[in-house]
């Protein structure tokens, strides 16, 4: 024991851990940033980027360490490049871990969730910013656990230095048991020092995952919360209804100024999935503080033809126009490239809430509705969050800035969805189906925020299979059967289908009772004829 003991504390092992440290930092540290751009690039659209790093990465994973480790230090010599012990095998653990690092972040960045990613893109958030507000926070936090392990097996692996003579821990305890043959203790010794090492690192990986776990985000953004009382704009001061004319509520609704250029036009638009084609040559005009509802089946193509206002899906033909100017097409025709687009996209004023909610799940309330102003707009932080809380008035949900979206009931996320959309004072307003993923109990408060919106006069394109709320809510129905509308014009069209396609829909959905109990002024049937 007291022979441990002496070891375990003998300067000239401690030194060997402060060696065996130094390779595991290092090489873990290139093999991340390394890794990261790997990462990026086996992901990327261009084969002459991915095939050779994929390529990369699979011969690296696929030879011993040993091998490799071996490999560099005799072979580079031969190329004239000659490198101590120690940089030969920090180069080599290093770049064996920018293929094990490379995929560990790529399965992060896949565990982000499509959905905010989209969300991030419809906004206008440049790719940069995309990665490093939205993918990256989250990705990171997903691959702790998984890091941690990487960062103990490394540590060990280090002992495989000793080979090419690096004078770390294992080498060390090998020099002092050559020289006395006193095995056990000094095994023992080193051994030890290498669990606490792992011990060190293991904690570091709980107290990560604890830092940055969303209950742990979850309850500093409640305790910031308790601490700074939410501010002046709560309690009706005079600046929050001056700041509430962002988007004035006037009580009724405003009649469309349709003497103004329209802000949205779908000139003879057309959408292919592959070879099947879904929008049909679409034209259709929304006017500035009109609100438009697009009605049809499941997979008539109401999404895929609002995804093409944001150029979230191609246009195959026709032209889609915000406030008289094509998103993604250049003055000269040519598509622009994601940068462009980015900006042009944020330069739309088109605000968009999607029917899965999309919300940055990493974000609190407040930080969701400050996405836009602050790294879209590039808004100081002041006045973005400022904004947001405004927004967040605007939809009922001051009270629930601080709280993280899975604190919040689905109704209230599709809020905090809308306060997102409008922090960034949208000139339109596009909802994806918005109540569909809501419990039949949640979708009245959405419709409601939605209805009151609508009331202010902000130009509105909402998609919906509620018809009783298409028929609150908007000046004009617009009927998509297979990629085609059949028929449009003011709600009174529900009363009196001319095509059977829309009459067919029409008696179906009058049939499906959650769907009448959801009509503001009482009973579906009252408003569509029931053959
Ligand atoms: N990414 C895609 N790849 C291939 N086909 C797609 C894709 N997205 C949609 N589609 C197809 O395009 C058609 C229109 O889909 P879309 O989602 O626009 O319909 P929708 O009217 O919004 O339906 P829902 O009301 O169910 O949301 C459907 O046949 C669908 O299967």
């Amino acid at each position: 024991m007291t022979q441990f003991l002496h070891y375990l504390t003998f300067p000239y092992l401690l030194q060997g851990c402060l060696v065996v440290l130094a390779l595991m930092v290092l090489s873990l540290a290139g093999g991340l940033v390394v890794g990261l751009g790997l990462a990026l690039a086996s992901d990327s659209r261009s084969p002459w980027l991915s095939y050779p790093v994929k390529a990369y990465i699979y011969v690296v994973r696929g030879t011993p360490q040993l091998m490799q480790l071996i490999l560099i230090f005799n072979v580079l010599p031969e190329t004239g490049l000659f490198l101590s012990p120690f940089a030969s095998a920090l180069l080599a653990l290093t770049i064996n871990e920018t293929a094990f690092c490379a995929e560990i972040i790529r399965g992060g960045i896949g565990a982000v969730s499509r959905d905010q990613r989209i969300a991030a893109t419809a906004f206008g958030f440049s790719r940069p910013t995309l990665l490093l507000t939205i993918t990256l926070p989250q990705a990171l936090r997903a691959i702790i656990p998984t890091l941690g392990n990487e960062a103990i097996g490394l540590l060990k692996s280090t002992s495989l230095a000793s080979v090419v003579g690096v004078s770390e821990l294992t080498l060390r305890s090998q020099t002092i048991v050559s020289q006395n043959f006193e095995f056990l203790p000094v095994l023992l010794a080193s051994s030890a020092m290498y669990i606490i090492m792992s011990t060190v690192l293991a904690f570091g990986q709980q107290w990560l995952e604890q830092r940055f776990s969303l209950s742990e985000k979850a309850k500093r953004s409640a305790a910031n919360a308790a601490r700074a009382s939410f501010g002046p704009l709560e309690g009706g001061s005079s600046q929050v209804s001056e700041d509430l004319d962002i988007v004035p509520n006037r009580g009724t609704r405003a009649p469309p100024l349709s003497s103004q250029a329209p802000l949205l036009v779908f000139d003879a638009v057309e959408v292919s999935y592959q070879a099947t084609k879904v929008i049909k040559g679409v034209d259709l005009t929304v006017g500035q503080g009109e609100v438009v509802a697009l009605l049809g089946r499941s997979g008539s193509g109401k999404s895929t033809l609002m995804k093409t206002v944001l150029a979230l899906t191609d246009v195959a033909a026709g032209r889609v126009l915000v406030q008289g100017k094509p998103i993604a097409v250049a003055a000269d025709g040519s598509a622009l490239p994601p940068g462009k687009l980015a900006r042009s996209r944020a330069a739309a004023e088109v605000g968009m809430v999607f029917q899965n909610f999309a919300l940055f799940e990493h974000m609190t309330a407040l930080e969701n509705a400050m996405s836009v102003p602050r790294f879209v707009q590039g808004i100081p932080l002041n006045e973005a969050s400022h904004r947001a809380r405004v927004a967040l008035i605007q939809v009922g949900l001051s009270g629930f800035a601080h709280r993280m979206p899975h604190e919040l009931s689905g109704g209230q996320q599709q809020r905090v969805g809308i306060a997102r959309a409008l922090a960034g004072a949208p000139k339109v307003l596009i909802f994806d189906e918005p109540t569909s993923a809501l419990d039949p109990e949640l979708v009245g408060e959405v419709n409601q925020t939605i209805r009151t919106l609508a009331s202010t006069g902000i130009t509105m394109l909402l998609s919906t299979h509620d018809i009783g709320f298409a028929a609150s809510v908007a000046d004009r129905i617009v009927f998509l059967h297979e990629g085609r509308i059949l028929e449009q014009g003011s709600p009174d069209i529900l009363r009196d289908p001319v095509t059977p396609e829309f009459g067919a829909f029409l008696r179906l959905a009058a049939k499906a009772p959650e769907a009448a109990s959801r009509h503001p002024n009482g009973a579906l049937s009252d408003l569509v004829p029931m053959q």
